[in-house]
C-alpha cells in the first residue's frame, strides 16, 4: 500500500490520437480550450501530462511548439512534467527546445535497430531528457515475461554502458496487453507484465516502469464498472512487483478493497490467469455490474443473507449502522451470554478493522464510522451485561486529557476512537482538564497510561507540570504525549527528564496503538521503554549538537539589521476605520472560501483537494469524506446549529523599536496600547534582514501615518453543544466531523473578512479579484499573522487584542488561562497592509532580548522565561 501511494499518474487527454475531442480544438485552433483539457488533467490528480500532436492533417510540430509555449504561461500546469509523444524526431526536438524543466520523450526502441536507438538516446540526453523505452525490438513488440525482460536488459546496457544515459532516466514500458479476450494465448498477458516487471526491476536498477494500463481491460469496453475493477486489481499487482507509473485516468479507479469480492475474485482470477474459465465467469457476472458504476451497491443485500457473525463483521468493517441493533440482538439470543457477543463476533470484526488499518488498506475515516458500528452495539447490549462483567475484556484502560488552558480536542478524539477500536478501553476527561483532576481520576480507576494532548504552546509547559507531579506523586504509568506543537524533540528535551516511568511521543493515532500496546505488555514494556530512554537520550544530544553555524546577534546587532521599509508603499489610511462588528455570519456564503486540504489532513487523508478526490488510492475514501462533510455543513447551515461572529478594527499606527504603538486618534498623540513583538536574532544567510514585525509599520518620527488593523472571528458558537449530541448518540464519526467543518469555517471566515478589509475597509486593494485558490496561496497584499505562530509566538498578546478590541463583551469570545481562545473554532491576529511585509519564524531569542521583552511587557524575568519558553535556547 505505501508502494500505491508512489504511483505516478500520467495524463493523457491531451493527445490528438487518443482523444477525439482534444484533436478537434487542436485541429479548430482553440488552443484555449485545448489548454483547459490540460489543466482539469492536472486537477484532476496528473502528475505528468503526455503529448502527442501526431495528425496527418496538422503541421505537428507547430502545434506541439504553440501548445507547449501556452502551457508554460499556466504555472498550475508547468509545474508537472511534460511527456512528449511523437513519433517523429523533428517534433520531439522541437519541443524538448520549448520544455524548461525536465521533459520526457515518449518513446524510444530498439525497433530499427541499434544504430538508430544509440542515435536516438544521444539526441535524448543532449537536452537532458529522460526517455520512454518500449519493449520492442527488431523482431516487434514483446509479448511474453521472458521477450519484455529481454529486451529492457538490453535496451538498458546499451542505453547506460554506451551512451551514459542515467539509469533512473529510463522508463521502461514492457506493454500492457488486453487480456480476456478469448483468445487463449492472451490469458497471460498480465502475469507477464506483472512478472517482467519484478525481473526488470532487480536487473535493470534505478530503471521505472511505466504502461497503458487501461488497454488490460479493452474487451469490456462499455463496462466501465467492470473495467475500473480490472484497471484497479492490475494496478495492486503490478505496483507491489515494481510498476511506478502508467496512463490511468484516475477519476475511474476502483478502490481495491471497495471492489464488491465476487467481482473482485473474478477479475483476479481473469489478470493472474488464475483458472481456464476466468474469462467465461468474468463474462457471466459483468452484466450484473454494468450501469451507472455504482458497483458496491449491486451486491449491497448478498451479506444480509450470511450468518450473523459475518453480518456483524461486515457491518463493522463497512461502517453499516443501519442493521446493526438487530444483528446484535440476533447473535446476543444466540450467545451464552450477551458478553460474549462483544467478546467473540464484534472484537473479531474490530480486529479486522485493525489490522485492515495497519496495513494501510482502510483509512481513518473508515475506521471511525466503524467505531461508530461498534460503539451501537455495545450501547445495545449495555443493558443486557450485568455490571461486574462489562468492560472486563478491555485490553488496557486508557485516560486522555486535553491539558488546562487549552480546548482543542480532534486529535485526542481520533487517537480515543482508534484505541477503542483496538479493544482499549478509553477514559476521555474532554478538554482544559486541570493536572489534578487528571491525576487523581487516574489513580482512582487504575488506568494504564495517560495519554495529554495540546495544541498551543503553553499546553507544553503544562505537560511538563504533569509529569513533574507524576513523578513526585510517585505514579508508575507511562505517559504520553500528542498533539500540533508536540514533537519528539520537545518532549525529549523538556518532559522525559521530568518522569522516570516512561514518556513518550505518539506522532499520530495511528501510531497510538503500536505505542500503547508496548507500554502495557507484560513481557515487552521494560524493553521497549529502555528503548525509548535510549531513543530519547540520543534526541537530546543531538538536539544540543543541532545548531551548528547558527550564531545568536547581540539584541543591538540585529536591530540595526532591520528591515528596511519603504516608506512610499504604505498603505493608505482606511476608508472605514474604527471597530466593526459582525454579529451573524452569513456562513453559506463562507463555503466558497474553505480551504479544505488541512479537512483531509484532519482525517490523515493527505493529498491537495480537489486533486486529492480523484488520486488513485485515497480518492473513493476521500469522495465520501467530502460528500458527508457537505451534507453536515448543510445541516450546520440550514438548522442554525452554528453561528458565526466577526470583530475587527483598524487604528493609526506607528513602530517605536520592537513595538506597535496603537493611537486613541488621528492626532498620534495618546498612546492606546502597544504590540509588543519579537526580533529574529539568529544571524541569517547572506545578511538577511532580521525581522519583527513593527518593521513592517512606519516607524513615530517618520512623518508617515500608518496603521495596523486587529480582528478576531469564531464559527464555533453552538459547535460543542452540536457534537455532543452525536457522541451521546454514540457517533464519534459526526462529532469529529461537526468540530473539523466548524474550524474550517472559521478559517473561511477569516479568509473572506481579511479580503473584505482589504478591498473595502481598509480599501487598500479595492481592484483585488482572487480566486480562492490564490487566496489559500496568499498571493494578495499584506498578512494577517496571528499570535502564538512563528512571526508572533508570544500568546499574551491576544490579551492586548481582547482588549482592543472588547472582544468578549463584543462577540463573547473568551480567552483561558493559557490563551486559547473559546470556542475552540477561531481565528484571531494583526493585519499588516504594507506590501513588503511577509511572514516569517522568531525562533531562538538570547538573554539580553529576553530582559528586553520582559521590561516591556512589565513582567518578571520569571515570567517572561515561562511565555517565551519555546524560543528560548535551553
Ligand atoms: C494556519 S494557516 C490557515 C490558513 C489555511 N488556508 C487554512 O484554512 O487552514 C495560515 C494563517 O496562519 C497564520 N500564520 C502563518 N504563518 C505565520 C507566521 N509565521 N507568523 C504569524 N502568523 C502566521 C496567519 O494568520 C495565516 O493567515
Amino acid at each position: 500500500m505505501q508502494q500505491q501511494a508512489r504511483f505516478i499518474n500520467i495524463g493523457e487527454r491531451t493527445n490528438v490520437t487518443g482523444s477525439a475531442r482534444f484533436k478537434k480544438l487542436i485541429l479548430n485552433s482553440d488552443y484555449e480550450t485545448a489548454l483547459e483539457v490540460a489543466k482539469q488533467q492536472v486537477e484532476n490528480g496528473a502528475q505528468i501530462i503526455d503529448i502527442n500532436m501526431d495528425e496527418a492533417m496538422l503541421d505537428s510540430k507547430a502545434a506541439m511548439v504553440r501548445f507547449l509555449n501556452l502551457l508554460a504561461g499556466e504555472p498550475d500546469i508547468a509545474r508537472v512534467p511534460i511527456m512528449v509523444d511523437s513519433s517523429k524526431w523533428e517534433v520531439i526536438e522541437a519541443a524538448l527546445k520549448c520544455i524548461q524543466g525536465k521533459a520526457i520523450v515518449n518513446s524510444i526502441s530498439l525497433k530499427e535497430g541499434e544504430a538508430q536507438f544509440i542515435e536516438q538516446a544521444k539526441r535524448v540526453r543532449r537536452y537532458g531528457a529522460a526517455a520512454v523505452v518500449m519493449a520492442f525490438d527488431e523482431v516487434g513488440q514483446a509479448d511474453t515475461q521472458q521477450r519484455k525482460v529481454e529486451i529492457c536488459q538490453r535496451a538498458y546496457h546499451i542505453l547506460v554502458n554506451q551512451v551514459g544515459f542515467p539509469p533512473e532516466d529510463i522508463i521502461f514500458d514492457p506493454n500492457i496487453f488486453a487480456v480476456a479476450t478469448g483468445i487463449e494465448e492472451h490469458n497471460n498477458y498480465a502475469v507477464d507484465f506483472i512478472e517482467a516487471c519484478r525481473d526488470i526491476k532487480r536487473l535493470c536498477p534505478y530503471a521505472k516502469i511505466s504502461g497503458g494500463v487501461s488497454n488490460i481491460s479493452f474487451s469490456f469496453r462499455g463496462n466501465d464498472p467492470v473495467r475500473e475493477a480490472m484497471h484497479s486489481v492490475f494496478l495492486y499487482y503490478a505496483i507491489a512487483a515494481g510498476l511506478d507509473m502508467g496512463i490511468v485516468n484516475a477519476g475511474q479507479l476502483a478502490v481495491y478493497d471497495d471492489i464488491p469480492d465476487l467481482l473482485r475474485e473474478r477479475v483476479e482470477d481473469v489478470i493472474l490467469n488464475r483458472r481456464e474459465d476466468a474469462t467465461e465467469r468474468l463474462l457471466e457476472i459483468a452484466p450484473e455490474f454494468k450501469g451507472d458504476g455504482s458497483v458496491a451497491e449491486k451486491q449491497d443485500d448478498v451479506w444480509r443473507s450470511w450468518p450473523v457473525n459475518k453480518r456483524l463483521e461486515h457491518a463493522l468493517v463497512k461502517g453499516i449502522t443501519d442493521f446493526i441493533e438487530q444483528d446484535t440482538d440476533e447473535a446476543r439470543q444466540q450467545a451464552e451470554k450477551p458478553l460474549h457477543v462483544i467478546e467473540g463476533p464484534l472484537m473479531d470484526g474490530m480486529n479486522v478493522v485493525g489490522d485492515l488499518f495497519g496495513e494501510g488498506k482502510m483509512f481513518l475515516p473508515q475506521v471511525v464510522k466503524s467505531a461508530r458500528v461498534m460503539k451501537k452495539a455495545v450501547a445495545f447490549l449495555q443493558p443486557y451485561i450485568e455490571q461486574e462483567k462489562s468492560g472486563g475484556s478491555a485490553q488496557g484502560k486508557i485516560l486522555l486529557a486535553t491539558v488546562k488552558g487549552d480546548v482543542h480536542d480532534i486529535g485526542k478524539n481520533i487517537v480515543g476512537v482508534v484505541l477503542q477500536c483496538n479493544n482499549f478501553e478509553v477514559i476521555d476527561l474532554g478538554v482544559m482538564v486541570p493536572c489534578a483532576k487528571l491525576l487523581q481520576i487516574a489513580k482512582e480507576e487504575q488506568v494504564d497510561a495517560i495519554g495529554l494532548s495540546g495544541l498551543i504552546t503553553p499546553s507544553l509547559d503544562e505537560m511538563v507540570h504533569v509529569a513533574k507531579e507524576m513523578q513526585r506523586l510517585d505514579f508508575t504509568v507511562p505517559l504520553l504525549i500528542g498533539g500540533a506543537t508536540t514533537s519528539k524533540v520537545h518532549t525529549a528535551v523538556k518532559i522525559e527528564p521530568h518522569y522516570q516511568h516512561g514518556v513518550v511521543y505518539v506522532p499520530n493515532a495511528s501510531r497510538s496503538v503500536s505505542v500503547v500496546q508496548s507500554l502495557i505488555s507484560k513481557t515487552g514494556k521494560a524493553d521497549y521503554l529502555t528503548r525509548i530512554k535510549t531513543e530519547y537520550e540520543t534526541a537530546r544530544e543531538q538536539h544540543k549538537r543541532s545548531r551548528p553555524g547558527q550564531t545568536m546577534l547581540s539584541l543591538a546587532q540585529a536591530r540595526s539589521n532591520a528591515v528596511q521599509l519603504d516608506l512610499s508603499k504604505v498603505a493608505p489610511p482606511p476608508k472605514q476605520p474604527g471597530v466593526h462588528v459582525w454579529h451573524d455570519v452569513d456562513l453559506q456564503q463562507l463555503r466558497d472560501y474553505i480551504d479544505w486540504t488541512p479537512f483531509f489532513m484532519t482525517w490523515q487523508l493527505s493529498g491537495k483537494y480537489p486533486a486529492i478526490l480523484n488520486h488513485a488510492e485515497v480518492g473513493m475514501e476521500a469522495r465520501k469524506l467530502f460528500k458527508d462533510a457537505n451534507a453536515m455543513l448543510d445541516r450546520m447551515i440550514t438548522e442554525q446549529r452554528v453561528a458565526g461572529k466577526a470583530i475587527f478594527g483598524l487604528f493609526p499606527a506607528n513602530s517605536e523599536g520592537d513595538d506597535i504603538i496603537v493611537y486613541t486618534d488621528e492626532s498620534r498623540t495618546q498612546e492606546r496600547c502597544r504590540l509588543h513583538q519579537l526580533r529574529q536574532q539568529l544571524q541569517l544567510r547572506n545578511k538577511i534582514p532580521n525581522s519583527c514585525l513593527s518593521d513592517f509599520i512606519a516607524p513615530v518620527g517618520s512623518g508617515v501615518a500608518d496603521y495596523v488593523g486587529a480582528f478576531a472571528v469564531s464559527t464555533g458558537f453552538g459547535a460543542d453543544e452540536f457534537a455532543a449530541e452525536f457522541v451521546a448518540e454514540h457517533d464519534d464519526y459526526n462529532s469529529i466531523m461537526v468540530k473539523a467543518l466548524a474550524d474550517r469555517l472559521a478559517e473561511a471566515l477569516a479568509e473572506y473578512l481579511h479580503l473584505k478589509v482589504r478591498r473595502d475597509y481598509w480599501g487598500y486593494a479595492s481592484e483585488e479579484t482572487l480566486e480562492n485558490e490564490q487566496l489559500i496561496r496568499e498571493l494578495y497584499q499584506g498578512i494577517r499573522p496571528a499570535p502564538g505562530y512563528p512571526a508572533c509566538p508570544e500568546h499574551t498578546e491576544k490579551e492586548t487584542l481582547w482588549q482592543l478590541l472588547d472582544v468578549e463583551t463584543n462577540i463573547g469570545m473568551e480567552l483561558t488561562e493559557s490563551f486559547a481562545m473559546w470556542p475552540g473554532a477561531a481565528v484571531s491576529g494583526w493585519y499588516l497592509a504594507h506590501p513588503d511585509s511577509k511572514y516569517f519564524a522568531v525562533s531562538k531569542i538570547g538573554q539580553d532580548q529576553l530582559e528586553d521583552y520582559a521590561k516591556r511587557k512589565g513582567w518578571t524575568l520569571a515570567q517572561a522565561e515561562s511565555w517565551l519558553a519555546p524560543n528560548l535556547n535551553n
